[in-house]
């Protein structure tokens, strides 16, 4: 594997609280990588130590064979971050915001308005450039933000739940331009999200909680490692306890709700059949696909029930 980001044995402790814990991944060149787990399970923290803004307590962390301990400002030129807050100043406009971003990198003159003039039309922020910060929508701020992380032209993209509290619409446009990154340019992104469905294109998705990784894999194999197929019937008023009755007797495992059953795993010729007898007792049914939520939800109950 060409791995861009390697970890090993990471470990962060504050003071006796151990936040990550004994961790090792590794990110392949050109792959997007996500990065899943509840809240407070150690993913900002993780990336604070890939960036080279946070120290780890024991274990070696490479970044294109890097280390993030020895070689943090050559590190700092090879990866973009942004942020769940937008970090951006709210006072100086989109133009000025940049400028200074870029002068950082010592990308200054005719070479900035270069950048800026083909960054504003791949990210579709031209007509803002000299509107103060403040101004902008979550979503027109948030490709601001993505031009600011990108504009140095790094190797690796890390984006911490980047979407948060943007419209549908704005999270697809930000989406496609996480996309034309990797795509196009080759970037390799490092992502954290909350929104599952972000993570289903992923190469490789990670699960982590209280520190650990409980769970690694793609998100087919997630999903078939750890959520079903359903089947919901719904039976008509006062008669789910006819419908009960029938499902035992043919020996169909089922759960019961308040309004309806659900058969998992089912097979096409057990529904059928059970379709056909019961049809004056069925109000509606329908077939649900094995989801990474589900897939996300069972891992996280089998890491707690194993702790217990
Ligand atoms: N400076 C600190 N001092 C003490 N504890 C901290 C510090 N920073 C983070 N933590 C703790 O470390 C744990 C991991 O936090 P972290 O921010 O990495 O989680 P996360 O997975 O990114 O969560 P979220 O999804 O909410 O952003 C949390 O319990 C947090 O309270």
């Amino acid at each position: 594997m060409n791995s861009i980001i390697s970890v090993n044995n990471l470990t962060k402790k504050y003071n006796d609280t151990i936040v990550v814990d004994n961790i090792s991944f590794d990110v392949e060149k050109g792959a997007l990588f996500s990065f899943l787990g509840t809240n407070g399970a150690g993913k900002s923290t993780t990336i604070n130590i890939i960036c080279t803004v946070l120290n780890a307590s024991s274990g070696e962390t490479y970044v294109d064979g890097l280390n993030v301990k020895t070689e943090k400002n050559k590190i700092r030129r090879e990866i973009g971050i942004v942020y769940q807050q937008n970090v951006l100043d709210d006072l100086l406009t989109v133009s000025e915001n940049l400028k200074f971003r870029a002068s950082l990198y010592g990308i200054k003159g005719r070479k900035f308005d270069k950048r800026l003039d083909e960054l504003a039309n791949k990210l579709n922020f031209k007509k803002y450039l000299n509107q103060n910060f403040i101004t902008l929508s979550g979503g027109q701020k948030r490709r601001v933000e993505i031009a600011r992380a990108i504009f140095h032209n790094p190797k690796i993209l890390l984006l911490d739940e980047p979407t948060t509290g943007l419209d549908p619409k704005s999270r697809k446009r930000v989406w496609e331009i996480i996309w034309e990154l990797k795509k196009n340019l080759g970037m390799t992104i490092f992502l954290t999200t909350h929104y599952l469905e972000e993570a289903k294109n992923s190469d490789l998705i990670m699960v982590l909680n209280n520190g650990k990784i409980i769970a690694k894999g793609s998100s087919l194999e997630l999903k078939n490692q750890y959520s079903c197929d359903k089947f919901l019937i719904y039976p008509q008023n006062n008669v789910k306890d006819n419908l009960i009755n029938s499902l035992v007797k043919s020996n169909i495992k089922f759960e019961e709700f308040e309004d309806h059953v659900i058969i998992q795993n089912p097979s096409i010729d057990e529904v059928s059949k059970e379709l056909k007898k019961n049809s004056d007792l069925i109000d509606s049914f329908e077939f649900q696909k094995g989801s990474l939520d589900d897939a996300f939800l069972n891992i996280l109950k089998r890491s707690e029930e194993e702790l217990h």
